[in-house]
């Protein structure tokens, strides 16, 4: 019933410049199509996507990162009265907002449920999409969900929505995710919503979710499609050097097969092709490199899918499948402040990267880096740093080993300092960022001076 209502905002396939929107198709219809591209013309047998724990999956199975920019924010905007205002508070929320506030709060108790549901009916209904996500859905089934749920959450706020929103659209072509896709994945949406909430939905819940829900499918299908202009879906790249560093550590270099841009501190996500389209996400090792080669350090972890084939069963000449860049836990290179850099474990590989960039950029900010690890032998890249630490005089390097666990590390930073004038890196397990981010808190670290990637985002992450 409600879907003869929702043709009204439909989503468009792509930008108003390209003459492809304002008319088409509504949820339920078929939007007009981009031209494709080789990469992006369909979701080829192993598309999929994701990171994460039991990592991603779906196909907007991008880790949400709308409700805790700050921490990974650029550096403080000493204007910040040019930029459009903070998200209204909760009394001025628009109505629209307030409505989906109410769905989500009626459907978090049984969030299992309508995950589930939600999934059936996307592939009961729409087959087709199946291929486009990882043969066992059990661990990550709910990240399309919980990204959609996510930004429906925050559609007031507009300038973090939609840069999460487009990444989340660009991050999808790997997946071989299509506009003809979005309808049917809002159709189970509002199927599922609607179930479990059936004794409050009503005419305007639905239409606010339907507003809510188009504006995000046409941020990320207009974002795939400028994005489609520039850039491949993913890349290929072949495995050039494994060198195992510990038993479950391996440092893993690959040749993409076309110029891969990125910053240091950036992140992939990556495929193997033993287990098609489960992604996850790892951390560059080093900065762009002349010879166009990049690393990436690996732990293999208990049930970590592709983490055990990268390290166990990875040699040379496999090809894996990168997806595009991201993260923002990068350097400003505008900015003359000290770097306070926490690496815990094989969090250390975005740090040794920014190390690499700031040198590259011929600055002489003091950069600081502590590195934990649980024993000697977990220092697996402590060479590498006390070299680098020789060559450059502005670098410190302190390893930390901390064997009760998961409190030396930021207790560390605690005892040195004073920290006025720095900005704060910090990369390792999510408990670390957890209490690194507490202790720099306590310390009086301004939190838009504190950058990591995204916690829940880590709690996927197949390290
Ligand atoms: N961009 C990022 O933030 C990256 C994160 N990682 C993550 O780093 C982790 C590395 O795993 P492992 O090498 O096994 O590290 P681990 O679990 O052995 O921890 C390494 C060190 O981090 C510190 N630490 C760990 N948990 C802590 C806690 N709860 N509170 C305070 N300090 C804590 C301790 O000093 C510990 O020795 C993985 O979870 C991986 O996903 C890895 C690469 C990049």
């Amino acid at each position: 019933m409600f879907e003869a209502r929702l043709t009204m905002d439909a989503p468009t396939t792509a930008s108003a410049d390209n003459g492809t929107s304002g008319g088409g198709g509504g949820w339920f219809g078929t939007p007009p199509q981009p031209a494709a591209t080789p990469n992006s013309a369909g979701p080829p047998s192993d598309a999929g996507r994701t990171p994460h724990p039991a990592e991603s999956i779906g196909m907007f199975g991008e880790r949400p990162r709308v409700p805790s920019q700050r921490s990974q924010a650029a550096p403080p905007d000493p204007t910040p009265q040019e930029h459009a205002p903070p998200p209204p508070p909760a009394q001025q929320a628009s109505p629209d907002a307030l409505l989906i506030r109410r769905t989500m709060a009626e459907i978090e108790p049984v969030a299992d449920k309508v995950t589930s549901y939600f999934y059936a009916l996307l592939f009961v209904r729409h087959p087709q999409l199946r291929p486009l996500f990882p043969a066992a859905m059990d661990t990550q089934r709910d990240r399309l969900l919980k990204a959609l749920l996510t930004a429906a959450e925050h559609i007031d706020n507009t300038e973090v929505l939609v840069a999460y929103l487009q990444n989340l659209g660009r991050g999808h072509r790997k997946y071989g995710t299509m506009p003809e896709h979005y309808p049917a994945v809002g159709e189970c949406l509002i199927g599922a919503l609607s179930k479990y909430t059936s004794h409050v939905w009503d005419q305007a819940m639905e239409a606010a979710w339907v507003r809510a829900y188009t504006t995000i499918s046409q941020v990320m299908i207009d974002a795939a499609a400028a994005d489609q202009l520039r850039a491949p879906a993913w890349w290929h790249a072949e495995v050039v050097a494994h060198d195992r560093r510990t038993t479950d550590i391996a440092v893993v270099t690959v040749r993409p097969d076309q110029p891969y841009p990125f910053l240091a501190g950036q992140y992939a996500s990556v495929e193997t092709p033993w287990w098609p389209r489960v992604w996850r996400h790892y951390s560059f090792a080093s900065a762009p490199r002349s010879d166009g080669l990049l690393s990436f350090h690996v732990k293999a972890v208990p049930a970590g899918w592709v983490s055990n084939a990268l390290v166990h069963r990875a040699r040379l000449g496999d090809v894996i499948r990168l997806g595009p860049p991201g993260g923002a836990m990068t350097v400003d290179h505008t900015s003359d402040s000290g770097l306070l850099c926490l690496g815990g474990g094989t969090g250390i590989a975005p740090i040794k990267a920014l190390v690499e960039d700031v040198a590259e950029h011929g600055e002489r900010r003091p950069m600081e880096v502590f590195y934990g690890a649980r024993t000697d032998v977990d220092l697996y890249d402590i060479n590498t740093m006390l070299r680098l630490q020789q060559v450059h005089s502005w670098l410190s390097v302190r390893a930390i080993i901390d064997q009760q666990g998961h409190i030396g590390l930021p207790d560390a930073v605690r005892e040195f300092g004073p920290w006025n004038g720095y900005d704060a890196y910090l990369s390792g397990p999510p408990g670390m960022i957890r209490s690194g981010v507490h202790v720099l808190r306590n310390a009086g670290f301004p939190q838009e001076r504190i950058r990591h990637d995204e916690v829940e985002e880590l709690l996927t992450v197949d390290s």
